[in-house]
């Protein structure tokens, strides 16, 4: 490992007012910026807190006393010399410590994502475990933060590596082939050996590739509440959230934009979205809020369609077409104390939001469909499209591998698919990745 010309620091912990902050130091300095601060030679024991005084190394003045951690490299989050200082956390003493740190030669402000950036580089972390860092910092739901700390565990990274040496042993036996046997004596099928093998690995990457439930997961459901004007649409999205989120009144077409709002459903993450009632109009700014309706209602994963039960069973033909989509729930509104819902309503769902009538029901609905798209159980999942993008590159390549004919076409096929996989634990093609990845990080991670 080389040790790098710079050495970084920055506050890791939220910024603001807090009891306790984090500052964390990484880099050749680390150790003489330490003792400079602390005036503690030897260091502490590695890994061992330390209270320790922190003084203006130009001034002597003391800034605050704390905790002090010494990770000496390469055992380190970052791979490189790294300390900690632990301090009481005010914007004062965050200032006061940071400049009298930079003001160090060799010591530098870090840029955000740049400690974890250090980690991949040292081989600390592969990218889909610095991934699954970057959404377990994100993961705002149980199920989120599930699948984010078994990434992190490098879950997916295993899988791809297990992938990785099986196609690593198809090459080697195309290679060993074309490189021992004479021309003419190519045998007919250069991957007679592990055919059979690559087939089923094909099968299993194509599976992977096709599921969605890791994605779905990362960025959340998306419900669209849909139906006629006056249903009780913004009603239940109100009860639902528990606030006055959108505007109701007895006047039909009240709700115009599209108003959304996040829920944690049972652990997983939910966006629910509040629509403009669906009918014709000639009002223009109406129609607009119709047509993001219908915009919005085409990429939901699911439906709620509400109607109002005195207008039971007539459906309006603007919103009939929503009926049928899977997944779709039918919810009939203001079913009120009192008040029996049809006897023929079948397959509809009763509720009053006025009298909280129906919502047990609603939410184990809700729950339920939102488990079958998202339920990932113990199996790691692809979560991002980038990696997707790498797979399906992976399969296509192997697709024609298995049913060329040519030698050295099979052999560069599995190649090919060896650096689809590479992508995606960053083993090859990195810096154009690189970039984007970090740049969703916080500074001090
Ligand atoms: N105070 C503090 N808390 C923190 C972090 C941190 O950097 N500082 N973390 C920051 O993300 C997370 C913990 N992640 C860490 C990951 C690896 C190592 C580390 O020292 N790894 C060494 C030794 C491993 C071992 O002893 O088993 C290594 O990998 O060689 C430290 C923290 C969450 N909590
Ligand atoms: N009796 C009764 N009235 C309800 C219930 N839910 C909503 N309402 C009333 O129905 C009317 C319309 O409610 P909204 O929630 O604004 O309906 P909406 O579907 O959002 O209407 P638009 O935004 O115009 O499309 C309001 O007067 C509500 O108070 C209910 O469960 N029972
Ligand atoms: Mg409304």
């Amino acid at each position: 490992m080389t040790a790098r010309a710079e050495t970084i620091i920055a506050v890791a912990t939220a910024p603001g007012r807090a009891g306790v902050a984090v500052l964390r130091v990484s880099g050749p300095e680390a150790g003489p910026l330490t003792v400079a601060l602390t005036g503690r030679r030897p260091l502490p024991a590695p890994r061992l807190a330390a209270y320790a005084s922190f003084s203006d190394p130009a001034t002597g003045a003391l800034l605050d006393r704390g905790l002090l951690l010494w990770f000496p490299g390469p055992a380190s989050f970052t791979g490189e010399d790294v300390a900690e200082f632990q301090v009481h956390g005010s914007r004062a003493v965050l200032a006061a410590l940071l400049a009298a740190a930079t003001g160090f030669p060799g010591v530098r402000l870090a840029e955000p994502g740049e400690f974890t950036r250090r980690a991949f580089d040292n081989g600390k972390l592969d990218l889909t475990e610095v991934e699954g860092l970057a959404d377990l910092i994100d993961a705002e739901t149980e199920a989120q933060r599930r699948q984010a700390v078994r990434q992190l565990d490098g879950a997916l990274g295993q899988i791809i590596l297990g992938w990785q040496a099986r196609l690593m042993r198809a090459l080697a036996h195309c290679e060993a082939t074309i490189d021992f046997v004479e021309e003419e004596d190519v045998p007919d099928d250069l991957l007679s050996a592990t055919r059979p093998d690559l087939t089923a690995l094909l099968a299993e990457m194509r599976g992977q590739a096709a599921d969605g439930r890791g994605e779905r997961l990362r960025q959340g459901l998306t419900i669209v509440i849909l139906g006629p004007p006056n249903a009780g649409k913004s009603s239940l999205l109100n009860a639902l959230a528990g606030r006055e989120a959108a505007i109701v009144s007895d006047r039909a077409g009240t709700t115009r934009d599209v108003i959304e709002l996040h829920l944690d459903l049972g652990g997983y993450p939910v966006t629910l979205v509040d629509t403009a009632g669906l009918r014709a109009t000639d009002d223009p700014i109406e129609a607009e809020g119709i047509r993001r309706a219908r915009a919005r209602a085409d990429q939901a994963d699911l439906a709620l369609v509400l109607l109002d039960r005195a207008d039971w069973p007539r459906v309006p033909d603007d919103v009939a077409p929503w009926l049928d989509q899977p997944g779709t729930l039918r919810l009939l509104t203001k079913c009120d104390a009192g008040i029996a819902p049809p006897a023929d309503a079948r397959g509809w769902l009763p509720l009053s939001v006025q009298d909280g009538i129906g919502f047990d029901a609603l939410m184990q609905a809700l729950t339920e469909r939102a488990a079958a798209l998202l339920s990932t159980g113990a199996d790691p999942l692809l979560t991002r499209a980038r990696h997707r993008a790498a797979l399906d590159e992976t399969c296509a390549a192997l697709d024609r591998a298995l049913s060329g004919t040519l030698p050295e076409l099979i052999t560069e096929d599995v190649r090919l698919a060896l650096r689809g996989l590479g992508r995606i634990v960053g083993r090859v093609d990195v810096e154009d990745i690189l970039g984007l990845i970090f740049a969703e990080f916080c500074i001090g991670k």
